[in-house]
């Protein structure tokens, strides 16, 4: 379980990112994030394991508190925790197999890693993990060959390959096209279906929120304004989180911007 315990962010300069936000998110769940740009999705997220530093509350996960949490206890409730980005954060000269290996690092030493030496259990796991998002045949591949979706599954990998049993996604689909958008979220999908991963996701297209979300929150000005199911979440609802009505370019289905 991931549990918000009266969390506040304050950014130096005063703008408040997150504003004494109580939440739990129970194993299992398929959680989207909603709101408008600088509500605090990211802030959210990212203070889940620590990649943004909150001002004061706490933050436990599985009844740890990863707030107080320090050095090797840090380290290792890190890589429970897997993360993926808009930007797919690969390195794009290495190989696939070597970028899905990275999620091994936080399991063994700088030595062993620089040097590329990955134990049987760590390439199994790796190889696994490519299959699962059908990337098996890329292996060798340069990652910069791959295309954004692809580079995008590589990472869910990654994370897989990391055995996190977390995943947190900070608007993982905002440089795809609508169809290679939906395979990144059926991969997501079926993660979270298959192996139980707790999963949060940032997302800006109302519908997508809708169709792979379990439970939908919204934020607006730092503080949580809507938790319920999908089927809650209408389009009154949605305009009441952005405090303006729905456009179409927050439906993947709709028009974008520039066509309007
Ligand atoms: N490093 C920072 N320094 C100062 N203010 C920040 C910083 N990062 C975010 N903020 C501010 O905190 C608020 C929340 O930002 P956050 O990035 O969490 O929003 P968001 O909902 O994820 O938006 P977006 O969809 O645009 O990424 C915004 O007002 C933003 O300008």
């Amino acid at each position: 379980m991931i549990e918000f315990r009266k969390v506040s962010k304050v950014y130096p300069g005063g703008t408040v990112g997150l504003n004494n936000i109580d939440l739990k998110i129970e194993p299992g769940e398929f959680v989207v994030i909603v709101g408008l740009s600088g509500a605090g999705k990211s802030t959210l997220l990212r203070s889940i394991n620590r990649l943004h530093e909150i001002t004061s509350g706490e933050i436990f996960i599985s009844g740890k508190s990863i707030t107080s949490a320090e050095g090797r206890q840090l380290r290792v409730m890190r890589r429970g925790i897997g993360m993926i980005f808009q930007s797919f954060n690969l390195v794009k000269r290495s190989t696939v197999l070597r970028n899905v290996l990275a999620g091994r690092v936080g399991y063994r030493s700088t030595f062993r890693t620089l040097l590329g030496l990955f134990p049987k259990h760590d390439m199994d796991l790796a190889f696994g993990a490519l299959k699962r998002v059908n990337m098996l045949e890329k292996a060798y591949q340069r990652a910069d060959q791959l295309s954004g979706g692809q580079q995008q599954r590589v990472s869910i990998a990654r994370a897989l390959a990391q055995e996190a049993t977390i995943i947190l996604a900070d608007e993982p689909v905002a440089s795809l096209d609508p169809l290679t958008t939906r395979q990144v979220m059926d991969d997501l999908q079926r993660i979270n279906r298959e192996m139980g991963i707790t999963t949060v996701v940032n997302l800006h297209y109302i519908d997508l929120a809708r169709e792979y979300a379990t439970r939908i929150i919204g934020v607006r000005a730092g503080e949580i304004v809507f938790d319920g199911t999908a089927a809650e979440a209408t389009d009154d609802v949605f305009s009441a989180i952005y405090g303006r009505p729905v456009s179409e370019a927050e439906r993947l289905g709709g028009k974008t911007d520039e066509a309007i």
